[in-house]
């Protein structure tokens, strides 16, 4: 159910609570039912990563600078760019489960790690200070 009152169709994940959890058990279970693992090697999965990361560089490629929010792109364009982000973001999901990594723990972990590096007070409005 949705803030509408509108009924969601059985199974339909809340898109706006999905988790990184959610989408590693989504995973699995659409690689298992077709008896993909034995594909899904942490090698395989990080040149799927590639070439999906590629695929999203295309979207980009020749057309300089984009304003965010991406107000000239109509709306075709910006559903193909949902789905080569998306791409991107299951084999990410993907390979780190299969590496055993905890992926939500190891980005928390990781944005502490950039407050330390990059202190507010050294590196406010500084992009010359970004490294
Ligand atoms: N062995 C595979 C093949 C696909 N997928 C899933 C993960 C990706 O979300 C998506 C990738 O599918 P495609 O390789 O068909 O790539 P595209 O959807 O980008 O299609 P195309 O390359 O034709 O644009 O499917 C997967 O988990 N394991």
């Amino acid at each position: 159910m949705n803030g509408g009152g509108r009924k969601d169709p059985p199974g339909a994940a809340d898109a706006a609570l999905v988790s990184l959890q959610d989408l590693r058990s989504k995973l699995q279970e659409f690689a298992r039912v077709r008896d993909w693992d034995q594909f899904h090697s942490p090698r395989n999965l990080l040149l799927a990563l590639v070439g999906e990361v590629g695929e999203l560089s295309e979207i980009f490629q020749w057309k300089g600078e984009v304003q965010r929010g991406l107000p000239d792109w109509n709306a075709a364009e910006k559903e193909h760019l949902g789905e080569e982000l998306s791409d991107v973001l299951l084999y990410l999901v993907r390979l780190a489960d299969v590496c055993g990594v905890d992926l939500g723990q190891a980005a928390l972990s990781k944005l502490k790690k950039n407050a330390v590096k990059y202190p507010v007070e050294k590196c406010k409005s500084q992009s010359t200070n970004a490294q």
